[in-house]
């Protein structure tokens, strides 16, 4: 299993470092276009081996997308990260010339690869790339949901005061300050719905600290983050290797699924080994239905801004 991750910045690097520590990928390629950078990271990484006990190869490679050659596994990460005070959105302009060159370069010399969209606007992003290389809709993958969804059992564990093994909750909708939609009348303790241990107040925060997860962390780091980004897409990565079959809310074109056409935008998904193999339709109340609609008006507002 040979699995490429372009960009070896904060989240690429992060996102090797987890894939290598989980041992199943017998190869992870950095790179970057930094001379000498995913170079430098890859032998970083590789010096780690003897110590964390993994045996997967980590090479660096400065833009030569030869050594990329038959990844079964490609995920982007290159561009710029926001800095305090900035939406996502804002990285539309120099993320998306970039995304679109290093998507169509993984896709010539990996025909097979399946592709995973981290760089922003991601939802926007995974669009792009769908516009760009003609992939099967199952080979295009946007990771959002599955890091937002880790920050909601983060702040849902702190409101209820319980470790985060008992909690489960997932956030679906765009991958934006505004546009996230944490469904947290399905969120549970122990499969006990968290409405019956928190007051409405208490459930009003946590989402909200869940929506505005990133823009947190990018303002106390000065960037934004690069940990749970890396272990969210180590995730899905393992999960499409292994063949796991696990549900995630990832970004995926939708073809009339939730109500919505010609959008990429985070639903709950199965992922094994033909990446994404269901999108899985739940029931959905009226007020969540209304917030997935207006979340999707906004995605589609940055689309718009693309030149495809
Ligand atoms: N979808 C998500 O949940 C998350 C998305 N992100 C996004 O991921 C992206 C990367 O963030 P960081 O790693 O923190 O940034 P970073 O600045 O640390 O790393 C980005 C790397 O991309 C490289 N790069 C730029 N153009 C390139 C090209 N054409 N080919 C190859 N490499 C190129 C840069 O040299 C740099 O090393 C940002 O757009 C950020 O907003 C970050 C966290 C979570
Ligand atoms: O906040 C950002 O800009 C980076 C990101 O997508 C996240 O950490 O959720």
């Amino acid at each position: 299993m040979k699995v490429t991750v372009v960009g070896a910045g904060a989240v690429g690097a992060s996102c090797a470092e987890y894939i290598a520590m989980k041992n199943f990928a017998s190869e992870v390629v950095l790179l970057d276009i930094k001379e000498g950078y995913a170079e430098g990271k890859a032998m970083d990484l590789m010096q780690t081996a003897s110590l964390n006990g993994f045996d997967t190869k980590i090479t660096g490679s400065t833009n030569d997308y030869g050594k990329t050659a038959n990844s079964d596994i490609a995920v982007i990460t290159s561009g710029i990260p926001r800095k305090p005070g900035m939406t996502r959105e804002e990285l539309i302009g120099i993320n998306a010339g970039i995304v679109k060159t290093v998507a169509t370069s993984l896709l010539e010399h990996s025909p097979n690869v399946t592709i995973i969209v981290v760089s922003n606007p991601m939802d926007t992003m995974t669009y792009l790339v769908h516009k760009a290389t003609g992939l099967p809709k199952n080979r295009i993958i946007g990771m959002g949901g599955a890091l937002d969804s880790a920050r909601f059992k983060y702040r849902l564990a702190q409101a209820l005061e319980a470790p985060i093994s008992d909690v489960d909750g997932m956030v679906i909708g765009g991958h934006s300050d505004k546009g996230m939609v944490p469904l947290i009348g399905h969120a549970t303790r122990n499969s006990v719905k968290v409405s019956e241990f928190l007051s409405e107040e208490k459930m009003n925060w946590v989402v909200e600290e869940t929506k505005v997860g990133g823009a947190t962390l990018t303002g106390l780091l000065g960037t934004s983050a690069w940990y749970a980004p890396g272990a969210a897409v180590s995730s899905l990565v393992q999960a499409i290797a292994c063949d796991q079959k696990k549900m995630f809310p990832c970004s995926s074109l939708l073809e009339g699924e939730y109500g919505l056409n010609d959008i990429c935008i985070g639903v709950p998904v199965i992922l094994g080994k033909n990446g994404i193999e269901k999108i899985v339709e739940i029931e959905l109340s009226d007020a969540e239905k209304a917030k997935m609609q207006e979340s999707a008006e906004g995605v589609k507002k940055t689309n718009g801004l693309l030149e495809v």
